[in-house]
């Protein structure tokens, strides 16, 4: 069953004190089955968080579709849903990863996979298990769950985001370079990481500039030099 189906896709932006536009990507197409992992490349600027960010929609689409098959909605153009169905998604079925943390301040780690489980519906007492258990399940220090994260390391941050998005087991996980600037051990971690969400069913599309670390990772790769989708040999061939 296709999970996503991206047509004709492009976004363009306007920079407002040059008074013009500029076209970040066009005509991107490829499609994603439920439980297949995508991940896509393409050099610096080529346009790959735009896709990504325009899926999540913190950037609003402005040409072709973007389909998704929701659980709730059905068949659903991503690019035309209004924002409460939006906001209805991302609480419960579109999660998105990057490297930084952006969260509400002066609230710890447990809070904060508490909440994300609380937005949810579930009771306090099953947010408080739920949220101990993603704490431990994605090695988090104990010492660090009762703490701001504003202090944490780039690694530590990242675990704690992979913790909140997982903890509600979205069908689609936007992955944004979520591997930049950590270190070969903890990029390994992230590597078993998605390992599991693959294999519990969880659909991901991922942008990571190492592609040895995609390497037996992705079920397919979107080339955005290329235009089109590569078999994952394709990839590691063209270097
Ligand atoms: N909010 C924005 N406003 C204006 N221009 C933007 C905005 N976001 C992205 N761009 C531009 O769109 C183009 C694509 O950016 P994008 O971040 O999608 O590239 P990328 O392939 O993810 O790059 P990198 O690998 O360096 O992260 C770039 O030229 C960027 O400057």
């Amino acid at each position: 069953m296709t999970m996503l189906d991206v047509n004709d896709f492009g976004k363009r932006f306007t920079i407002h004190h040059l008074n013009k536009t500029m076209q970040a990507v066009e005509q991107v197409n490829f499609s994603i089955e439920k439980g297949e992992f995508i991940g896509i490349v393409g050099k610096s600027g080529s346009g790959k968080s735009t896709i990504l960010k325009s899926i999540y929609r913190s950037y609003l689409p402005d040409a072709g579709e973007i389909m998704y098959d929701s659980a709730r909605f059905g068949r659903i153009d991503l690019c035309q849903a209004t924002e409460r169905q939006m906001l209805y998604l991302r609480k419960y079925e579109i999660g998105y990863v990057s490297q930084f943390l952006n969260v509400m301040p002066r609230t710890t780690s447990r809070q904060l996979v508490e909440k994300a489980l609380l937005e949810m519906g579930e009771t306090e007492s099953v947010a408080q298990i739920e949220a101990e258990k993603a704490l431990i399940h994605f090695e988090l220090d104990p010492k660090l769950w009762d703490t701001y994260p504003n202090t944490f390391s780039g690694g530590e941050k990242l675990r704690l985001n992979i913790a909140m998005a997982t903890v509600k087991k979205p069908r689609l996980l936007l992955l944004d370079e979520p591997t930049a600037s950590l270190d070969q051990q903890s990029k390994l971690k992230v590597r078993e990481i998605i390992e599991k969400l693959k294999a519990n069913g969880t659909t991901l599309v991922g942008i990571f500039h190492d592609i040895e670390f995609m390497e037996g990772l992705c079920d397919k790769v979107y080339d955005m030099r290329a235009g089109k989708l590569l078999a994952e040999a394709g990839v590691t061939n063209e270097g």
